[in-house]
């Protein structure tokens, strides 16, 4: 069975938090918490006595303000003096999420309300070189990063290789962003995260990698195949506590680099961000079968994505067709033709997030894969249309 809650923490469509418990139909109302986003508890979690301190570290979620101003003055210095000037009097100032240069049109800045227009001067070849003089050199992912911080600056080129845009990502170190998966990381889970782009994947796992190396005192290695989890530079950010990085020279050798950390370093705890293709799968896959914990990302939205991504099925065991018998077809009530997870899954935990402020835990990610092989998705469109109610 599909064991989690939906607990409403959002303040603006729920100022009194609730329990949704989406299986059972029931709504609980949690009273005298104060807690700002929402998030997605597994029940299991609910009976425990830790809950209610994991409830509580939710609220105590918080920036590391004084630090993060500096590193954003950093970013909005690769900025000419008036899109600068427009980004620090917008209201959302410390929200900013992105700014947008692309050549001969008006500059961009995100914010979570929307776009705001930093300037109605286009945005020339002099302001694009001006901001990439000022960064580290762009690798084969076009990315680069300002050295230690957590910004990350990507390139759109021409066909000649020119720089005619760029896209400059406001890197933050949340502490306590990964608070309520505390529980699953202390106990030695080893936890996949997937969700859209910029949804926050980056930010939980340095979280959790700093949790586990400061706060239970284990081994972490972090693998930083972009250097978006330790950020730009040799030195790695503040952010990641006592955890240690290797940096990966190519995109292509993320998997060479998984194998030397575990052969070389140590580790009790090995974190990933991205992993996409087959090789890297079977790299994480290796490492769990040494019992080693593994924490990582990858792009899907749901963990359904996952199991119908030949590349990534292998994270959640691999998905293998198998032929029943007639007497064994019947007594399931199946067709004689069925998918079936091939192996143990990589990971004991998927994490779906949702949105900076939902997430969905699966506790038993193989009895998630499990159901969705056999069709079993009641309980996941139940969620769905809570969740749309919820926001
Ligand atoms: N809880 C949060 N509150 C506010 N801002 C956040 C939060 N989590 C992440 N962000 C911001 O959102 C942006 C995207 O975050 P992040 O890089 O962690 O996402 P991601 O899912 O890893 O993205 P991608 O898949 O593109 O690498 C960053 O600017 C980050 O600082």
């Amino acid at each position: 069975m599909l064991s989690f809650a939906l607990v409403h923490l959002h303040p603006s469509s729920s100022p009194n938090p609730q329990f949704h418990f989406p299986h059972k139909n029931q709504i609980l109302p949690i009273q005298s918490l104060n807690f700002s986003p929402f998030t997605v508890i597994p029940t299991k979690l609910l009976s425990k006595p830790s809950f209610s301190r994991l409830l509580s570290s939710v609220s105590s979620s918080s920036l590391v303000a004084d630090d993060f101003q500096v590193e954003l003055g950093r970013l909005l210095s690769l900025l000419p003096e008036e899109m600068r000037r427009g980004v620090s009097e917008h209201p959302e100032y410390s929200n900013l999420i992105e700014v947008v240069m692309d050549l001969g049109r008006k500059p961009l800045a995100r914010f979570p309300s929307g776009d705001f227009i930093l300037s109605d001067q286009p945005i020339t070849l002099g302001d694009l070189q001006q901001a990439t003089s000022q960064v580290g050199d762009f690798a084969v992912d076009n990315r680069a990063g300002i050295s230690r911080t957590l910004h990350r600056i990507s390139a759109i080129r021409n066909r000649k290789g020119a720089i005619i845009g760029l896209t400059c990502r406001v890197g933050r170190a949340i502490s306590g962003s990964a608070n309520s998966l505390r529980d699953l990381v202390k106990d030695g889970a080893s936890l996949l995260l997937i969700g859209p782009p910029g949804v926050g994947k980056t930010t939980i796992i340095r979280d959790i990698a700093r949790m586990l190396a400061n706060d239970y005192r284990k081994r972490v290695m972090i693998v930083d195949t972009s250097n978006e989890i330790g950020g730009d530079g040799d030195i790695p950010h503040a952010g990641i506590g006592n955890a240690r990085r290797m940096q990966v020279p190519h995109n292509d050798m993320q998997h060479k680099v998984l194998i030397e950390a575990v052969e070389n370093h140590m580790p009790q705890v090995i974190v990933i961000d991205e992993i996409g293709t087959k090789l890297e799968a079977m790299a994480a896959s290796t490492i769990a079968q040494r019992g080693i914990q593994l924490v990582a990302t990858a792009h899907g939205v749901t963990i359904e994505n996952l199991v119908m991504n030949p590349a990534l099925e292998m994270l959640v065991g691999g998905v293998q067709s198998v032929t029943l018998g007639d007497e064994e077809a019947s007594r399931r009530r199946v067709q004689k033709s069925v998918l079936e997870r091939k192996g143990p899954s990589s990971f004991s935990c998927g994490v779906e997030i949702i949105s900076k402020a939902e997430l969905r835990v699966h506790p038993d990610l193989e009895a998630t894969v499990d159901a969705i092989l056999a069709g079993l998705l009641l309980a996941e469109k139940d969620v769905t249309q809570n969740m749309k109610f919820a926001r």
